[in-house]
């Protein structure tokens, strides 16, 4: 079981992804507004952000002295910089960072061996509280390996892996929220090919995509029972699924997450 989630959070690093946590942790209530801090170096851009309620500003150790839990979430280049500024004021915070390939010794590194950090890999999903995320720490990550897990499971689902399988995790659940993202889009084009206005195309195509998901989620089943169940002999859904196949689908997702996984290893 989780622990209660921190009550101050700073977000050093305030683009897509660190707007996303901010925005999903005080939608789902378990952080307010008011009690998150994001910080970037171009202050106008977080004007909509202080504008929803959150703290804001341009000044990392600041925010960090102020918070119980410090998220990472600048580019993977970034990182050493951002620690550099705050190592003076971190003390026994536990730090979580979101930057992929940035592994817990390079965390440490400018930090000191004592720092208590934990890596998570979300999607953008948790600004909708459904991310998957993938989290990792070591022996001396205890407490922020607790708070990223009662952070994260508090928008998606949360699952401690080892550190080797981080940069896998980014391809198949950080990168693969825009797979998936894609394969709606193109189904919904093929939606408005046959017939639907767009927008009832996109809701048609995202609800049919979530039911899938929800199939497997709550039944537990393997994906290709469930298309058993829905391909009747001599029907339409086989005659699809086979033409999927034959411009090379499942070969197409499998290579994508691949050479996500490879790019992914490769950032540092
Ligand atoms: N996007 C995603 O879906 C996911 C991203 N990640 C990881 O999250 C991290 C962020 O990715 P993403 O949000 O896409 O990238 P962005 O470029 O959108 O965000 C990075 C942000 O960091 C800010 N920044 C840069 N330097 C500093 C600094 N010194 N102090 C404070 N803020 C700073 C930048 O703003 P400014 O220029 O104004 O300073 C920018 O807004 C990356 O490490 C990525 O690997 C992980 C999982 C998913
Ligand atoms: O594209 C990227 O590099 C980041 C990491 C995973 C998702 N977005």
């Amino acid at each position: 079981m989780s622990s209660a989630p921190p009550r101050r959070v700073a977000v050093l690093g305030g683009g897509h992804l660190g707007a996303a946590l901010a925005r999903g942790w005080a939608a789902s209530g378990l952080v307010t507004a008011a009690d998150i801090t994001i910080t970037r170096r171009h202050r106008s851009k977080l004007d909509s952000l202080a504008g929803e309620g959150f703290g804001v500003g341009t000044d990392n150790a600041a925010a960090v002295s102020e918070a119980d839990v410090v998220i990472v979430a600048v580019q993977p280049a970034q990182v050493e910089g951002v620690l550099r500024d705050i190592a003076p004021v971190l003390g026994a915070r536990p730090l979580i960072s979101v930057a992929t390939g940035v592994s817990l010794a390079a965390l440490r590194a400018p930090l000191g061996p004592d720092a208590v950090v934990a890596r998570a890999m979300p999607n953008t999903a948790v600004e909708a509280g459904s991310s998957m995320t993938c989290l990792a720490g070591d022996d001396r990550s205890g407490p922020a390996l607790e708070a990223a897990e009662s952070l994260f499971a508090g928008v998606g689902r949360a699952l401690v892996i080892d550190e080797d399988m981080m940069t896998p995790a980014t391809a198949l659940c950080a990168c693969g929220i825009a797979f998936f993202l894609r394969t709606i889009r193109a189904a919904a084009q093929g939606g408005t090919e046959i017939g639907f206005h767009s927008e009832e195309a996109l809701l048609l195509a995202a609800q049919t995509a979530r039911g899938a998901a929800d199939l497997i989620l709550t039944t537990r089943s393997h994906p290709e029972s469930e298309i058993d169940r829905v391909a009747t002999p001599r029907g339409c859904t086989i005659a699809g699924l086979n033409e999927l196949e034959h411009r090379g689908f499942s070969s197409a997702m499998i290579r994508g997450i691949l050479k996500a996984s490879e790019r992914a290893g490769e950032l540092l």
